[in-house]
């Protein structure tokens, strides 16, 4: 496998010798006037989850460099320190694998946690991809003049000092996620609650909720899979659902949903597809809206597609939810000290409050680009086509990970983009041959 060559920063983020070529220094040029300029020979990659790593390893295929900063202390910050230790991948293991690397053939159906780290650290291993961690990006913006992104990173050491750092290369990807910061909504009086209130991600197992009565907030995979948890610890679990959602089964007819969907997209009309999906889903559940559980007008791969609203693939809380062990209450109008008033004036006490209410994008706060690919939300700007996904913007900016399609699409988005930086990094490299050759 071909190496190619890696960018580095010392210790003081001074710019190193490399291969007998020193880098340049570009100036602080809008930038922190203090801080040192490391210009980078190949792209700088925002990010070391599964986006970040499948972006990496495919430039390394190609013999391209390039430069993973990364905020937290190791890859996969999501999977190794937000999530809970129950999770599983819950599509099919064929359907999360990153470019170029299969999942061992040991490996079940659907992954355990634990087994997809273990996937991704030897993924970083294998492509010899070591980002530079405790790097958050703060800042980064296109300098015309000099043709390169400049992007400003904070690190906080060991001795809580933060060092700032400019980097510079032709080339910026973004691959900081769709889940890179908590949503908790503001309701009136959550800060009179005196249980324990936490975000989803934060939430590990219901051992220590035995006993409990415990309000989830939010009724997506996680607040459903949280629930189940807490029921299988003795925890007493309320879910609190504002609007609808669609709880399809994991697998129908012995194969699972989201392949049979991706079968079925080739030869029907997504519509078409939904309202399979949803007879289905009918005759194994049941009828969800009977129990509190409202289906959205737009059937779940249309309403995916469009708003990202993923639907709950169940494993196993639906029976809950029937049997009443988890009871479904409507949206939370204000918490008081010891419990929640609901929108239909009733009140119950709680002991914990667990806000299962999703994730944002952080892109807004840090990347300066016009609106071109990104929202004021942080979302991809949709480009007008659903089948065609958008992971290049204009300058040499790229996006990958943020077409709402999960591992998949995550890793559809790399092989198109590393392609793309690779072939123009190529371009560079024989420019510059050619005029160390006159
Ligand atoms: C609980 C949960 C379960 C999921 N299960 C599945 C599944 O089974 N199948 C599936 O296909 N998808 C699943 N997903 C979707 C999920 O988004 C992907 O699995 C995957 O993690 C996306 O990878 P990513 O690299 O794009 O984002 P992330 O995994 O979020 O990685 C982004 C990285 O960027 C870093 N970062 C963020 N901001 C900055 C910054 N400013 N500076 C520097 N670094 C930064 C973060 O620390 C993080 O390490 C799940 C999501 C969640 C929350
Ligand atoms: N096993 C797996 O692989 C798992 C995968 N995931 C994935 O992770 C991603 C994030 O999932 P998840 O964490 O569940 O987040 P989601 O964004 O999917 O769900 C958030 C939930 O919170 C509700 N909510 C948000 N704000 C409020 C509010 N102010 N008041 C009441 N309810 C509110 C939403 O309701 P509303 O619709 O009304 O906005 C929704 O029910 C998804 O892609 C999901 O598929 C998550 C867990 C497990
Ligand atoms: O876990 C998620 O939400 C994912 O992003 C995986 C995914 C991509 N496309 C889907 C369609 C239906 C269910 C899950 C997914």
């Amino acid at each position: 496998m071909p190496l190619g060559r890696t960018e580095g920063v010392d210790q003081d983020c001074s710019v190193k010798e490399q291969n007998g070529q020193q880098q340049q220094n570009a100036g602080g040029g809008g930038g922190d006037n203090a801080s040192p300029c490391v210009v980078l020979d190949g792209p700088i990659i925002v990010g070391a989850g599964p986006s970040g790593l499948a972006v990496a390893a495919t430039l390394r295929q190609h013999g391209a460099p390039f430069t993973v900063v990364e905020r937290s202390g190791g890859v996969a910050d999501l999977w190794t320190n937000r999530t809970y230790d129950r999770l599983r991948l819950h599509l099919p293991k064929v359907f999360c694998e990153l470019p170029h690397v299969a999942f061992p053939p040991d490996f079940p159906t659907y992954p355990t946690k634990h087994d997809f780290l273990r996937y991704l650290h030897s993924y970083a291993a294998r492509f010899a991809i070591a980002p530079l961690l405790r790097r958050t990006v703060t800042r980064a913006w296109y300098d015309h003049p000099a043709s390169l992104w400049r992007v400003t990173t904070t690190t906080t050491s060991s001795s809580a000092t933060s060092v700032i750092t400019e980097y510079a290369s032709p080339w910026l990807v973004v691959a900081s996620g769709e889940n890179a910061e908590v949503v908790v909504p503001k309701v009136k009086g959550r800060e009179r609650f005196a249980g324990e209130a936490l975000h989803s991600s934060e939430y590990r197992s219901g051992e220590r909720f035995r006993g409990m009565r415990v309000l989830v907030v939010g009724c997506g995979n996680s607040g459903m899979e949280m629930c189940l948890d807490l029921c299988e610890h003795g925890a007493m679990p309320f879910m609190s659902v504002r609007s609808g959602v669609h709880v399809l089964p994991r697998e129908m007819f012995g194969a699972s949903t989201f392949g049979i969907a991706m079968k079925l997209l080739r030869w029907l009309p997504i519509k078409m597809v939904d309202r399979f999906l949803l007879l289905v889903a009918r005759m194994v559940l049941g009828d969800t809206e009977k129990y509190g559980l409202k289906r959205p007008k737009l059937g779940p791969l249309e309403i995916k597609n469009i708003t990202g609203k993923s639907p709950v693939l169940d494993v196993g809380a639906w029976s809950l939810i029937k049997s009443g062990n988890i009871k479904i209450v409507p949206e939370v109008e204000s918490f008081s000290g010891n419990g929640a008033r609901f929108v239909d004036g009733n009140e119950m006490a709680f002991d914990a409050v667990i806000f299962a209410t999703g994730y944002r994008s952080n892109v807004p706060s840090w990347l300066q680009e016009d609106g071109e690919l990104f929202t004021e939300e942080g979302k991809l700007r949709s480009s007008g086509s659903s089948s065609e996904w958008r992971w290049r913007g204009p300058n040499g900016l790229y996006c990958v990970g943020f077409s709402g399609r999960g591992l998949l699409g995550a890793g559809a988005d790399a092989l198109r983009a590393a392609a793309d930086i690779a072939g123009r990094w190529q371009e560079t490299q024989q420019a510059a041959a050619n005029i160390s050759s006159v």
